[in-house]
């Protein structure tokens, strides 16, 4: 049995403002690489070569960044959809794409550190309508619910106020082609999404078998700044050092620790884990553990730790240490030597800064 894909990289990233502002939250890196690169690998890893990508208003961005699939193994066919309607939405607008195959869909935003070939094999050998991946949350309001008896799932419900259990849904499905006639009929939720979730439930209500996968290892959604910074943490546990720039003698390097092309380090200290992209300048600075920093970065008299700093910004002279932040794209963080040591900010809509 083949697989066809269905990634989905659409959707609004309301929650990752201002950064999704101006791009595909999809796109935001963790260990300098895009969240969607990671989405794509654990696709072609369970072996499928043929996804199609959802894409909303950052279809162009997407796109840019994907290619036609050769860099990845696979072949990309690019599906915009209208408007964020829902996940059932997504595979209604995918209607044509997919035809009669089986496929895997998977949310962008979505890492997982086992990958998806636990779920795919077993979707593949048995005589399922659906197979979902599942894990224990503490707290599942904020998720899709399940429950499960004897290894198959009995209920399902979308963000419930009181959870009927402590299974939630990650972000990764394989369902056979009944799940287009159930797509067709599905009325929006209370929230005004066409919910896959929902779907799911009718195929259970139909007296079809849809079966649950556990997921092994740590599971992300990337929907929240914290949850990007807890995901790079988790991503940077695995890195192997990868020296190519250039590091001082009065430089300090401890640890596991990736630098970049034309990168310079001079008079700091780094403590792995930690990654730095490429034309990247430290100077009289401190890193810590689980830091990414995108390329062109300039850091110079900070110390920094458990942060995610995006490409080309400038962070210097900052008077407390800084940690557990994320910082977007050409942002400029400047602290002031000289008294008086008033603060100037100028800030996007909902960024937030916690002095
Ligand atoms: C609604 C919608 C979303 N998307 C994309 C954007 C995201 O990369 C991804 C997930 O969308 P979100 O709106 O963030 O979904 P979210 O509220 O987190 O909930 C989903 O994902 C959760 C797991 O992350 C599940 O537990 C829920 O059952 C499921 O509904 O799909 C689309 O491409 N098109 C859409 O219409």
């Amino acid at each position: 049995m083949k697989l066809k894909g269905l990634l989905l990289a659409g959707g609004t990233g309301s929650r990752l403002r201002p950064l999704t502002y101006t791009g595909a939250k999809q796109l935001i890196p963790v260990a300098n690489r895009p969240i969607l690169f990671y989405a794509v690998d654990a696709m072609v890893q369970a072996g499928i070569e043929d996804i199609g990508v959802i894409t909303g208003e950052t279809g162009e961005e997407i796109r840019a960044k994907l290619g036609t699939g050769e860099a990845f193994g696979c072949h990309f066919t690019y599906i915009p959809q209208a408007a964020p309607l829902g996940l059932a939405h997504a595979v209604k607008t995918a209607r044509s794409y997919l035809g009669q195959d089986p496929f895997l869909m998977f949310l962008g935003d979505n890492l997982l550190r086992s990958g998806l070939k636990d779920l795919v094999d077993r979707f593949k050998t048995g005589q399922y309508a659906a197979s979902i991946l599942l894990t224990e949350v503490e707290d599942p309001r904020q998720f899709g619910v399940a429950v499960v008896d004897q290894g198959r799932v009995v209920q399902l419900v979308e963000k419930p106020a009181e959870p009927p259990s402590h299974w939630a849904l990650v972000g990764a499905y394989c369902f056979s082609p009944d799940i287009h006639e159930i797509v067709e009929m599905l009325k929006p939720s209370k929230r005004g999404e066409y919910e896959i979730t929902d779907a799911i439930q009718t195929l259970i209500d139909q007296h079809k078998v849809v079966d649950a996968t556990f997921v092994q290892g740590w599971w992300k959604d990337t929907g929240r700044p914290q949850d990007v910074i807890e995901a790079n943490r988790l991503m940077l546990e695995d890195i192997p050092t990868h020296i190519l720039g250039h590091i001082d003698a009065s430089s300090e390097i401890v640890g596991r620790v990736q630098l970049g092309r034309e990168s310079q380090i001079q008079h700091s200290t780094i403590r792995g884990p930690v990654v730095i992209g490429d034309n990247v300048i430290i100077r009289d600075s401190y890193i810590g553990p689980y830091t990414a920093i995108g390329d062109g970065v300039t850091i110079e008299e900070t110390e920094l730790e458990n942060t995610v700093i995006l490409p080309e910004s400038h962070i210097s002279h900052v008077p407390e240490r800084i940690d557990q932040s994320l910082i977007g794209r050409a942002a400029v963080v400047q602290g002031r030597s000289q008294r008086p040591r008033a603060v100037r900010l100028v800030l996007g809509d909902q960024s937030r800064v916690d002095l």
